[in-house]
């Protein structure tokens, strides 16, 4: 972390392939801050997402994110980079013939835990924070949708990450589940983890009042107000 920023971009250029999607792009998010992240279908949201984790590769410019610096970044360090960074997608994810418990198992063997009394506190604890201890022998196909994408948050909680990336995490849900999952993220930034937050629904944005980054034309906007 530099300065009170856990993420920080300064005049990065992002390309898909051959293709220049975000240009000159300056932004910073503080720890447990919670950022909306807005712009049109194509205009750059999922690609600076995947410069914070590591998947695009900056050309020009450069930032850092959980600590790493993202130009000097190797393969090597992409998975202590992903171990800092929580993921959540808006489908669910996850792996349909296991439990709830065995699908965060899964997660915590792939990301090196290795004491089974750690693992099971852990478990309950994540679980604990987004209101499905009592599901935790489920399987997924057995409980809702906006639960499922509880899960999915709890799985992303895990490693006690210091960012918390979420694509359209409420695209599938309906708007009463979607306030649900909001309220979740909005807690887990309180709790000192920075949340940015992909989205479309401005009513959601409109009910929960945050700072805005914008992709347009190009370009990213820091610190957009919409009416
Ligand atoms: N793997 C890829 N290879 C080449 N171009 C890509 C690739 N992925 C995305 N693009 C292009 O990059 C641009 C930005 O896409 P991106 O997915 O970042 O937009 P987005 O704002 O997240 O869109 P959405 O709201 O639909 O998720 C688009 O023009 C897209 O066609």
């Amino acid at each position: 972390m530099i300065g009170n920023s856990i993420i920080k971009l300064s005049n990065v250029d992002i390309y898909q392939q051959n293709h220049l999607v975000l240009s000159d792009v300056s932004l910073h998010i503080d720890k447990g801050e919670f950022v909306f992240l807005i712009g049109q279908t194509g205009s750059g949201k999922s690609s600076l997402m995947k410069v914070i984790y590591g998947e695009i590769n900056i050309k020009n410019g450069g930032g850092h994110a959980g600590g790493f610096d993202l130009q000097k970044l190797t393969d090597k360090d992409i998975p202590f980079l992903r171990r800092k960074l929580g993921i959540v997608f808006q489908d669910f994810q996850l792996l349909t013939d296991r439990t709830i418990e065995e699908n965060l198992i899964f997660v915590m063997k792939a990301t090196g835990w290795k004491d089974k009394k750690l693992i099971d506190e852990r478990i309950r604890d994540v679980l604990e924070k987004v209101g499905l201890r009592s599901k935790i022998k489920k399987m997924p196909h057995e409980i809702s949708g906006g639960e499922q994408q509880r899960v999915v948050i709890a799985r992303a909680l895990l490693n006690d990450p210091e960012i918390l990336l979420a694509d359209e995490p409420t695209g599938h849900l309906d708007p009463e589940t979607s306030e649900e999952v909001m309220l979740l993220l909005k807690d887990i930034s309180r709790s000192g983890t920075a949340v940015l937050m992909a989205t479309h629904n401005y009513h959601l944005i409109r009910t929960f009042p945050s700072r805005i980054i914008k992709c347009e034309n190009g370009r990213v906007l820091e610190d957009v107000k919409i009416v």
